[in-house]
């Protein structure tokens, strides 16, 4: 039975960690200290127990969390055939944990990146092992969402995507390949339509509901673009946004104040329990910040 090696348990890593599990797979989950990882479980046996009432399987909690033990740095999945990297979306922490990776693992595991937007190839060029590194763009929440972006970089082999497929396979996914492009499909469209309603919100021009009221019932969309960025997390789409507007020098990219402002003040969206909309303990949304009020004014009112 081979060994997945999953790298960050926050939003992405709690969900790539489950769908492992609850398809039959020995997973380490790794973060940076005992207490994250303590959390990850508990969010991961706390989804287990929704699955069903999220239209998912009925899943076995137990059975889910016997399937994944944890561990701290890079050393906890020496042994691993095959790593899914879920850390936060800014490069010095990447290249780190790759570089830590590299001179842990065996020469034949093969590294899958989750990232939104940083191209696959520099990612594999602080490796030794450029031809084993792959992206795979996972969608939020991993276990609901059937299909993921699978991008091959410069340098990796046919092997190494047949490995992947196989693995995504038993995952239930369906890959659609891109090429390796900063953003590939998703980001490079979905995180300038967030940052421009960031910017609708920030301007004055609408509140964060009406923006996404806009989105649901004019174009059927099931999650209007704010909604969206509170469940990706609204660091996560700055970040992203910053990551495509250095990349591509082009200023369509330019990351909107309020998402840095947002940031700063710890409103993250769902898993801070406020971003754009309030979740006051639960996961509904409540009162969505206002037009033409900063964050400042909107936590000291
Ligand atoms: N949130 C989404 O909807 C989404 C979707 C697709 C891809 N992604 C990408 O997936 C990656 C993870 O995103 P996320 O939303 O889970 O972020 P997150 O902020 O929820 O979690 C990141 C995790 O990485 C951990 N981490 C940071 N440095 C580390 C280190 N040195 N070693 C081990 N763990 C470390 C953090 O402690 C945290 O738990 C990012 O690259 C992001 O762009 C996110």
């Amino acid at each position: 039975m081979s060994v997945i090696g999953v790298i960050g348990a926050g939003v992405m890593g709690v969900g790539v960690a489950q769908n492992l599990a609850s398809t039959g797979h020995e997973v380490v989950l790794v973060d940076k200290d005992e207490k994250i990882l303590a959390d990850a479980l508990a969010t991961i046996r706390h989804n287990c127990r929704l699955s069903r009432l999220m239209g998912g399987p009925a899943l076995d909690a137990d059975a889910v969390l016997a399937k994944i033990s944890t561990g701290v740095g890079a050393d906890a999945v020496a042994k691993a055939d095959i790593i899914i990297e879920n850390v936060t979306e800014n490069w010095d922490i990447k290249r780190e944990v790759y570089q830590a990776l590299d001179a842990a693992c065996g020469p034949d595991t093969v590294f899958i990146v989750n990232t939104s937007a940083i191209p696959i190839t520099k990612v594999a060029s602080v490796t030794k092992r450029p031809t084993q590194v792959i992206g795979v763009h996972f969608m939020n929440p991993v276990p609901a969402k059937p299909t993921v972006e699978l991008i091959p970089g410069f340098h990796t082999t046919p092997e190494t995507i047949l490995r992947t497929k196989s693995l995504l396979t038993a995952m239930g996914k369906n890959a659609v390949m891109v090429k390796d492009a900063c953003g590939f499909i998703s980001n490079r469209v979905l995180m300038l339509t967030v940052n421009e309603a960031a910017y609708l919100v920030h301007e004055g021009v609408a509140d964060a509901a009406s923006v996404d009221e806009v989105f649901r019932s004019c174009f059927g969309h099931p999650m209007g673009p704010l909604e969206t960025a509170d469940l990706i997390g609204v660091d996560t789409i700055l970040y992203s946004v910053e990551v495509l507007y250095e990349h591509y020098s082009d200023s369509k990219y330019r990351p909107c104040p309020l998402l840095k402002q947002m940031t700063d003040a710890g409103l993250h969206g769902r898993k801070s329990g406020r971003g754009f909309y309030d979740y006051a303990g639960s996961n509904r949304a409540t009162a969505a910040i206002p037009a033409q009020r900063s964050v400042s004014q909107s936590v000291n009112h």
